[in-house]
């Protein structure tokens, strides 16, 4: 099991409990949809599964390691060396070209690999937009441009904050059958918030939160 949520509880400051009592695992290699209505805790849920934020009860492992005794500093190295984020907001680098985009997070971790990334390019349909800046390319170009950016960085899991949110029909069905199709390629899990039925049909498994629990 690459990813196991384990009774998880978290609350935010003068809040009510977001999550009560969440449970969820995810093999390698397995796409998991996650759904539920605005504020029910998904992003919450996507967060404390990349290491961003601690806790209240429960535990986290991902791939073995228990996230709760990790401090700030082991949070980001597990990080860096096993996650990839795509977020709604495309959040690429404005300084810098497609191609830098590309690699940075790789080079961030250290696993950097040029013919891996190249091929990204490639089959993000990203070969002719290298030099460009994330400015001049349409909303699907920059979300296959994070997404290459994500996956150059070989996670071995991928978690994504509805990555199809600020995109039109189409342009959401190329990124989500890329994103689907390299994540089968490279054997990463994939867990993806969605408020869409259609795409979280698309995936391995389907959850629903409400009321701080998976129903
Ligand atoms: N940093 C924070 N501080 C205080 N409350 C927060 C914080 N982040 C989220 N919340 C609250 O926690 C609840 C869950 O938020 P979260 O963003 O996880 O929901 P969501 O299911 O992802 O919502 P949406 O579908 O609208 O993005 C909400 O009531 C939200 O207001």
């Amino acid at each position: 099991m690459l990813l196991n949520i384990d009774k998880v509880q978290k609350s935010y400051p003068g809040g009510r409990p977001v999550l009560r009592d969440v449970s969820l695992t995810l093999d390698q290699g397995q796409t998991l949809a996650l759904t539920g209505e605005s504020g029910s805790g998904k992003s919450t849920l996507l967060n404390l599964a990349a290491a961003l934020d601690s806790l209240d009860g429960g535990e986290i492992t991902l791939d073995g390691t228990a996230l709760s005794p990790l401090d700030d500093r082991g949070r980001a190295t597990l990080r860096r060396q096993s996650i990839s984020l795509v977020f709604q907001q495309f959040n690429l680098i404005p300084s810098l070209t497609v191609a830098q985009n590309l690699s940075f997070h790789a080079r961030l971790t250290g696993r950097e690999d040029t013919g891996w990334t190249a091929h990204l390019a490639n089959r993000l349909g990203l070969s002719e937009l290298l030099p460009r800046y994330p400015e001049n390319l349409s909303g699907g170009q920059q979300q296959r441009v994070a997404i290459g950016r994500a996956m150059a960085a070989q996670p071995k899991l991928l978690l994504a904050d509805e990555p199809t949110g600020n995109l039109d029909e189409t342009a959401s069905a190329t990124v989500l059958d890329l994103m689907l199709s390299l994540v089968a390629d490279t054997g990463a899990a994939l867990l993806l918030v969605t408020h869409s039925q259609d795409i979280a049909a698309r995936l391995d498994r389907h959850a629903h939160l409400t009321g701080g629990r998976i129903a």
